[in-house]
């Protein structure tokens, strides 16, 4: 590990914490982007609890996402998110992974834009596809074509991933160090933004 990561596992975060107040570090962008891998490692590092939505489903469904997609059908459990994620919202601070459809719901943006700053991981498609490759439990790439598929998704999906607060373009590097851009990124955001009215600042 990289001696600097290594003698400063959590570093000073205090600032980027006051900031964030009761808000949520919301991640967003396609499967296989790193939400979940990236999501948790940044809560670690910023001492933070760690949610992902996917996760928080299946628990509640005691289900798993392809059982749901199976059993219910995408609409179903595009309702179910929808739910798990505004019930989820209310518990911050704390970083939420949510999955890479959850974003395209209007209201659930909205809510996210009301309850947390939000962080889209970039990928380009052959990291993506690399990296869903490894795993069976994406019902919608369970298609003679997945890349096909993560292509569309990528024309739907990016000019709505792209109005999140903050772009981190991950790549083919190690958690660690695409974590600590993302905390990078946030800090930078936070020092960009004025405080929010109301809120203390150091
Ligand atoms: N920076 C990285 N380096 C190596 N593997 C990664 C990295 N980011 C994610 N992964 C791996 O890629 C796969 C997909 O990541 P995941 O977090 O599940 O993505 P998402 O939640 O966006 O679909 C997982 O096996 C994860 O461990
Ligand atoms: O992009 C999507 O529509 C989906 C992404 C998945 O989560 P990840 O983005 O964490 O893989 C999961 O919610 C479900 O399979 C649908
Ligand atoms: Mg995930």
């Amino acid at each position: 590990m990289n001696a600097q990561l290594k003698d400063h596992p959590v570093g000073d975060h205090a600032a980027l914490l006051e900031r964030l107040g009761g808000q949520s570090v919301v991640f967003v962008g396609l499967m296989g982007a790193g939400k979940t891998a990236i999501g948790r490692k940044v809560a670690t590092m910023l001492s933070l609890p760690f949610i992902d939505s996917d996760h928080e489903i299946e628990t509640v469904s005691r289900m798993t996402i392809p059982e749901l997609f199976e059993h219910y059908g995408e609409a179903e459990f595009r309702a179910l998110e929808q739910r798990v994620i505004l019930r989820l919202l209310e518990g911050g601070p704390q970083v939420l992974s949510t999955g890479g459809g959850a974003f395209m719901n209007a209201q659930t943006r909205g809510e996210i834009a009301s309850h947390g700053v939000t962080v889209w991981l970039k990928a380009e498609l052959d990291l993506l596809m690399e990296r869903v490759s490894k795993k069976q439990n994406r019902p919608l790439l369970k298609n003679p074509d997945p890349r096909g598929v993560l292509e569309r998704l990528m024309g739907e999906r990016y000019p709505v991933y792209a109005t999140a607060d903050i772009t981190v373009q991950t790549r083919d590097e190690r958690k660690e160090v695409i974590a600590a851009e993302v905390i990078e990124a946030l800090q930078r955001h936070f020092a960009a933004a004025p405080p929010v009215a109301g809120q203390v600042t150091p």
